[in-house]
């Protein structure tokens, strides 16, 4: 024997009706003895419930009724219902000649919404040529005299039903209503929350049937709420125990009396969707198949009330004080939280309760008030509790660590001792981010990172289609989604919380111009809630330097191949720093110096581990090493290589930056400040190689007009020794005792067999002395510039702090 039910939803016109009487008629032919169990069709209780305020208001209800009828009826008005609408209406007309109901009539009024939908069943699959046999539940189910939710009498429901079955000739399909029952009496009763699938528990349990078939509106239990977290996935299998402490944190789908009669025989349960039949749905029974974390669910009806009692500290008998004022005024607890003693109480209570909670609590603890023993009963509002279902204490640091990286700190959270759950009060502006920041941190699926690209120029275009190109290999081998929702450049900024395509570039071109990219991409992450948030800055721009506060402020990690933000003031490099250390977000710019060479976190490992680092020297550009390397060593004119290296992409966007000296000088203030040297740009000894003549032209003018620098660096070259090279490097001399190094850029005329002079393409070269090493440098040496390697540099860092997220 089986036992299966169908939710309201399923029941509705259209496709769930057909569907449900397609089902029905399909297990008659498998299954014997075949008991079906349904609830009030789509929207009817609610329809039955407003009619019943209308007649009470004494408002003409008359279209509403009308309404119900022709909705119960479609399309199968031959349906022969009107002696049931008769009775309904006669219950409404003596509600509106009162002026008033009781909760008994209430029952009575609701239960026409289950008694429809089975007569109805009965009715269509008849048509269908299915036999079936109405069972009003009435006549079954037994209950107290608590009206509109009331309790199962077990050993005269237990009874009825045994009879019924064995004394009645019933078809092999029985179509039951859900949700009602009667009391001693007679009269008609209903079950509370979740009745129509606590009938079908009841009726397994008596009947000591095989299975039970719970169909829905969705595919079965989830490993949260898929509206809220879209990468939430269905649960295969769960055992009672789980499914129990789901349904207590607000797994809406199951409730926990519904377990219970399962429970006592071992019978199992599925979840499974009206709409999709063929799938397994999830399944409920006595052994769990996988340990660990099994739900995320959510409670958001809910408020905090906060209680704090500062001379209450040490007394006895407070919290039962506390829960007698409340359960005096029938109001639950779902959680409570408080310190060693009970001087600050938090307590979780319906929304609805709240302020009769305060008002209790206030009457209860008027006294401490005046002793100002308790100095402040308050409701915290707009918050929701997150339970995570299975979460062992020692693993709770993850999820608890990932939430507060995204600015997320729970109000209280709370542990129970039994199930191994966690439950967290947070505001619920912050619910949406914290629960798929949970989700993505317990479950590990995938971790999304919602990374936002500014400046989408040679590096910025080369990173963008980097990550798009790997986005699915890191999906699959690291469990890290990376999701590009914003790329800007200076006008205009291309934004999509799905993740830009490929066709991002045509798409940017489409989107309108704006004044200020950086704050229309803080608005959009914070309408939708982007959690594990990445800036990327492949700008070399001055001005966009101002944005890196306001960006870490919003929870955004940084990234930078810019290497303004570390050059200018050490004030504001202090401040920036302060800034991520108070916002718990950390920056990186690996590409800074050496491009993706391995450089800056070596000397961070090297200097915070103790070494001192004395000297470091080397040929620092990338652009300046091709153009020397390769000027040196042939007949070409200067202005042709520097060319070559301009359209190499290995210059700065404005190349004078390199000739002139800045961006070596720049790579040097960086690694003085790793060393924590606390020089300034101005400090530095910069051998400007751009001729004076040409210093205060426009950029244009000089581009075009390269060849005259020709006969400068022809004589340059022409003076150096034999067998000599010139090399444009950076110096820094650093010492222990002294708050500022000694640092220089230079061009100097090396022997072509030394470790510079034998520099090849467009290669950078370290030497990194330090007094373990003494007189033998750590060298680091390879491509110093050039798009490919930056953009692959850049991506190395937003994997990094990808990974440092977990
Ligand atoms: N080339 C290399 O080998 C290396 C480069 N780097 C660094 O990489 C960075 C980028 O260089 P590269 O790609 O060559 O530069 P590009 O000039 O090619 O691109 C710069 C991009 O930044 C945008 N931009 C400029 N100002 C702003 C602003 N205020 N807000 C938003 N976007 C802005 C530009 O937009 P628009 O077009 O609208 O002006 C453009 O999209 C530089 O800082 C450079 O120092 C670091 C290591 C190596
Ligand atoms: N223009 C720079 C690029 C890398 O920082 C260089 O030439 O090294």
């Amino acid at each position: 024997m089986k036992v299966i039910k169908f939710g309201g939803k399923s029941l509705a016109n259209g496709n769930g009706l057909s569907n449900v009487l397609e089902i029905i008629s399909q297990k008659n032919k498998e299954e014997e003895n075949l008991v079906v169990v349904v609830s009030a069709r789509g929207n009817t209780t609610n329809q039955l419930e407003q009619i019943l305020e209308q007649a009470k208001n004494k408002e003409d209800y008359s279209k509403a009724l009308e309404q119900l009828k022709k909705e119960e009826l479609e399309p199968y008005y031959s349906l022969e219902l009107e002696e049931v609408f008769l009775r309904l209406e006669q219950l409404f007309q003596g509600v509106f000649y009162l002026g008033d109901y009781s909760t008994k009539i209430k029952d009575e009024v609701l239960a026409f919404g289950e008694l429809l939908s089975a007569k109805i069943i009965t009715k269509l699959l008849a048509k269908r040529g299915v036999e079936a046999s109405f069972i009003d539940s009435r006549q079954l189910i037994i209950t107290n005299n608590n009206f509109g939710n009331a309790v199962t009498l077990e050993k005269e429901t237990a009874q009825k039903i045994k009879t019924y079955f064995s004394n009645n000739k019933l078809s092999n399909v029985k179509i039951v209503t859900g949700f009602i029952a009667s009391n001693l009496k007679g009269e008609t009763t209903t079950l509370g929350r979740n009745g129509s699938n606590y009938t079908a528990s009841l009726l397994a349990n008596y009947l000591s049937a095989r299975e039970v078939e719970s169909y829905t509106h969705v595919d079965g239990i989830f490993t949260a709420n898929p509206d809220l977290v879209p990468d939430a996935k269905k649960i295969e299998q769960l055992s009672f125990n789980e499914a129990n402490e789901l349904a207590n944190f607000g797994a809406n789908i199951l409730h926990a009396k519904t377990i219970l009669p399962l429970v006592e025989k071992h019978i199992p349960l599925r979840i499974l969707n009206t709409f999709k039949p063929e799938d397994k749905g999830t399944l409920i029974k006595k052994e769990s198949v996988a340990k660990g974390i099994k739900s995320i669910s959510v409670l958001e009806d809910v408020a905090l009330i906060s209680f704090e009692g500062r001379g209450l500290l040490g007394k006895v008998g407070v919290d039962a004080r506390i829960f007698k004022a409340l359960a005096d005024n029938d109001i639950s607890v779902s959680i409570i939280s408080q310190g060693s003693s009970e001087r600050g109480i938090g307590l979780v209570v319906k929304t609805v309760k709240a302020t009769k909670a305060v008002l209790a609590l206030e009457k209860e603890f008027e006294n401490d008030f005046y002793k100002k023993d308790v100095n402040n009963i308050s409701i915290v509002d707009n918050v929701a509790v997150i339970s995570i279902i299975g979460q062992e204490l020692n693993e709770f640091h993850k999820p608890f660590n990932a939430l507060v990286k995204n600015q997320i700190t729970p109000l209280l959270f709370n542990n129970t001792i039994t199930g191994k759950n966690v439950s967290l009060v947070v505001y619920k502006d912050q619910l949406h981010k914290a629960v798929n920041v949970i989700h993505g941190q317990v479950f590990g699926v995938t971790k999304k990172i919602n990374i936002a690209i500014f400046g989408k120029g040679l590096v910025g275009g080369t990173l963008i289609n980097q990550i798009l190109e790997n986005t699915q290999s890191i999906l699959e081998k690291r469990k890290i989604h990376l999701n590009i929702f914003a790329i800007a450049n200076s006008k205009k900024v291309l934004l999509n919380k799905e993740g830009v395509t490929s066709n991002w570039e045509s798409d940017l071109d489409n989107t309108a111009l704006t004044n200020d990219i950086v704050k229309q991409t803080l608005a959009y992450a914070q309408e939708y809630h982007l959690e594990n948030l990445i800036a990327v800055d492949n700008t070399a721009s001055l001005d966009f330097v101002n944005n890196y506060i306001p960006l870490v402020e919003a929870g955004f990690d940084l990234v930078s191949s810019n290497k303004i933000a570390n050059t200018v003031s050490f004030e504001f490099y202090k401040k920036l720093r302060k800034c991520l250390e108070e916002n718990k977000k950390e920056y990186l710019y690996e590409t800074n110096v050496g491009a993706g060479l391995p450089l800056i976190d070596t000397i961070k490992l090297l200097h915070d581990s103790g070494e001192n680092i004395t000297k470091i020297r080397g040929v620092f550009s990338g652009s300046l090493s091709y153009l020397f390397n390769k000027y040196s060593s042939s007949a070409i004119p200067f202005s042709v290589v520097l060319q070559e290296a301009i359209d190499k992409g290995f210059t700065e966007p404005d190349p004078r930056e390199d000739l002139c000296g800045n961006d070596v000088a720049r790579k040097l203030l960086i690694l003085a400040r790793e060393l924590d040297l606390e020089n300034e740009f101005e400090d530095i000894t910069i051998e400007n190689l751009i001729p004076q003549e040409f210093r205060a032209i426009e950029a244009k003018e000089f581009l075009s007009g390269l060849e005259k620098l020709n006969n400068t660096f022809q004589q340059k070259k022409e003076s150096q020794k034999e067998g000599h090279v010139l090399r444009y490097i950076g110096d820094l001399l650093g010492d222990l005792q002294q708050p500022k190094g000694e640092l220089a850029v230079k061009l100097v005329s090396v022997s072509k067999s030394s470790p510079l002079g034998s520099l090849k393409g467009s290669d950078a070269i370290f030497e990194i002395y330090t007094e373990s090493y003494g007189e033998q440098p750590i060298v680091i040496q390879g491509a110093g510039a050039g798009a490919q390697v930056t953009a692959r540099g850049v991506f190395g860092d937003i994997l990094r702090l990808a990974k440092n997220n977990n």
